[in-house]
């Protein structure tokens, strides 16, 4: 029996490999198996098998986990990955007590990005856009959403699609392409966001015949669109066979959340102040909530989403870093999964639900990502842990030792001694 890479020696391996996506109680149900060993074949899991079952496997890479946690790639379902410029000097705004929204209005917040992007040429937001997805696979990140919405203008926002296609198909990463062309409402259409929004979705059959985006996603909120606004929106975009996503309920309870589950949207993403109506409602559909407990936290608010309800509800979570240049500066997952134990309350299981196979489900991924199984994707993390529960306890810093990409070792921590 041949394969080409063997890991061996696995601690506690962690499969995720259920039916999802994975709701309420479930998501507390962890299956381990201990003391494992991986043959990988041709960029795929060949066989998942106890260690004392292997003796007569022929290998050219034996990887010894040294009795570490592993668990499949992490999934990432929600970030703005192609952006110009930054905005570091919102700090002191937000530091005198500011409102994100209030920045907005200003022309700054998003606005400024959008500038940024603007001028940006293409190699540079495909290079920096590079960078980030290496320091999300150094993290242990292996699968990829990314938004546009820095453009706000037809040419800006199919530049920033194509670097995203482009990115996807030079850096190993998978990389699931999302259009927010509804992200804000520029300056010029101050006081018509509709006439906006016509000339966004516009963009869809150009989106689609390049095959640009698989989703469309609007920021639903006070002073950017209405839950009027939105639905009309979307109604278009599923017309046209795009799977939907929606900024909800993030700063103003506008009922976004419910809007998602009424529009059959594959996520509602934020949901940080969700009514009791939006919470039920999300608990009885196939919506899945991605919570974004960093935006909370970077955004210096006490308000999180309740998350803990929804799942006691039925609710199937994910989460996210949301990683963009205003609201949630992080590639580092391992980080969100800390701040989900410590403010949003949900115990380890849950969290390795939320960040593997529900977050692949969010973005229409459930059938390769985020689970091990004979015949998926061999992507693999050994983690610097000698348990599942260790990650959220140990925060803030990179517990990723391997990190392997469809049979291939993209990462290992590299020593000092
Ligand atoms: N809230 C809307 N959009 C982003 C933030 C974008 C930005 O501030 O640049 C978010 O998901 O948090
Ligand atoms: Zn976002």
């Amino acid at each position: 029996m041949f394969v080409d890479t063997l890991i061996t020696n696995i601690g506690q391996l962690l499969t995720m490999n259920k039916q999802g996506p994975v709701k309420g109680v479930e998501m507390n149900d962890l299956t381990i198996l201990e003391n494992a060993a991986i043959g990988i074949k041709d960029g795929k899991i060949e066989w998942i098998k106890k260690a004392d079952e292997i003796s007569a496997v022929k290998t050219d890479k034996l990887i010894d986990a040294k009795g570490k946690l592993v668990t499949p790639g992490l999934v990432e379902p929600h970030t703005h990955l192609v952006f110009g410029g930054s905005r570091e000097q919102e700090m002191a705004l937000k530091q005198q007590g500011v409102p994100y929204l209030e920045i907005l209005k200003q022309g700054g917040g998003i606005l400024s990005t959008v500038n940024a992007t603007k001028q940006a040429s293409f190699e540079e937001l495909l290079e920096k856009a590079l960078f980030h997805l290496d320091r999300m696979a150094m993290h242990g990140i292996t699968t990829v959403e990314a938004k546009s919405g820095y453009g706000l203008d037809k040419e800006t926002e199919l530049k920033q699609l194509r670097v995203a296609k482009e990115a996807g198909s030079k850096h190993p990463l998978d990389l699931v392409s999302t259009f927010l062309g509804a992200h804000a409402v520029p300056p010029e259409f101050k006081d018509n966001p509709k006439a906006f929004l016509d000339q966004m979705s516009g963009l869809f059959d150009e989106i689609k015949k390049d095959d640009l985006a698989e989703f469309v996603d609007i920021f639903t909120e006070t002073g950017v669109f209405s839950v009027e606004q939105s639905r009309g929106y979307l109604q278009k975009a599923k017309e046209k066979g795009f799977g939907l996503k929606i900024h909800a309920d993030e700063i103003d309870p506008l009922g976004g959340t419910e809007l998602a589950v009424e529009m059959g949207a594959v996520s509602g993403d934020h949901l940080a102040v969700t009514s009791d109506e939006g919470i039920k409602q999300l608990a009885a559909s196939d919506t899945i909530g991605v919570i974004l407990p960093g935006t909370s936290f970077y955004l210096g608010k006490d308000v999180y989403a309740r998350a803990r309800e929804m799942i006691d509800a039925g609710a199937a979570i994910a989460i996210s870093t949301d990683f963009n240049p205003g609201s949630s500066v992080t590639e580092n997952l391992q980080l969100i999964m800390a701040i989900a134990a410590l403010k949003l309350k949900l115990s380890p299981a849950e969290i390795w639900h939320a960040v593997t196979i529900n977050s692949a489900y969010a973005i229409g991924r459930g059938h390769e990502a985020g689970s091990l199984a004979a015949g998926r994707k061999a992507d693999i993390v050994i983690w610097d842990a000698p348990n599942y529960l260790y990650l959220p306890y140990h925060y803030g810093v990179n517990h990723a030792n391997t990190v392997i990409k469809d049979g291939v070792t993209l990462y290992e921590r590299p020593g000092i001694r």
